[in-house]
């Protein structure tokens, strides 16, 4: 059984947002010191790397991430490369054949250096929520850390998204997967009254 880890790595030094909680991971309390194991003590923002965002990230009313129905982060995907463009929206999606597709997974490659948080990347346009509602789409991802211009307050895609019903998964690593159909699993952590979950994001394709 083949599996495609659309994940990116957590270690110390992974970029996250400007000013934001940097990851850490360190081993607290050695076998050394207690005699039996090793064991990790691990700091992090949850928007770093792949990760899921609930609607209390942006919304103060909005649902946490236990709230969130897990079927919407484990199934059918179909993932379609719309890199070479600042934006993305309905019109850009115009030319795909989406019918039947729940989950879409957009491959910008404009997060250049994985090493780094990027300087700019390929946002979402308004008009794509209610565009992506149209098809019947529930969930989207991106393989960027934000789905609005990362200098942006108003996060107008979020708010768009959210409101379209569409849940929304960032940070996906896709420059090595071909464009096509696959069985998406992303599955976020049971952490109750949270913003998000890092997730770990893999692709399983379809054999015939
Ligand atoms: N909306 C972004 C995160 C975001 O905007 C952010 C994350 C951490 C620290 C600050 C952030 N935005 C500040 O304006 C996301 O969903 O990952
Ligand atoms: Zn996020
Ligand atoms: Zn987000």
């Amino acid at each position: 059984m083949t599996l495609i880890d659309i994940s990116r790595p957590l270690m110390n030094g992974t970029p996250t947002w400007p000013g934001d909680t940097a990851f850490n991971y360190e081993v607290s309390w050695s076998k050394e010191q207690n005699g039996s194991v090793n064991v990790g003590k691990l700091t992090m923002s949850i928007h770093t790397g792949t990760h899921v965002d609930s609607p209390f990230h942006f919304d103060n009313d909005g649902r946490k991430i236990t709230d969130l129905d897990l079927q919407l982060y484990i199934g059918s995907a179909r993932m379609i490369d719309v890199s070479g463009r600042s934006s993305v929206g309905a019109e850009d999606l115009a030319a795909f054949d989406l019918d039947g597709v729940t989950r879409l997974l957009l491959r910008t490659s404009s997060w250049t250096n994985p090493d780094e948080f990027p300087a700019q990347i390929t946002y979402l346009r308004a008009d794509i929520a209610p565009f992506l509602q149209s098809k019947g789409i529930r969930l989207i991802g991106v393989d960027v850390p934000s789905v609005d211009p990362l200098d942006s307050k108003e996060l107008a895609a979020h708010h768009g998204l959210h409101s379209h019903d569409i849940h929304i998964l960032e940070g996906l690593a896709l420059d090595h997967v071909a464009p096509g159909d696959y069985e998406l699993i992303a599955l976020p952590l049971p952490l109750v009254e949270a913003d998000g979950s890092p997730v770990r994001a893999v692709l399983r394709p379809y054999t015939t």
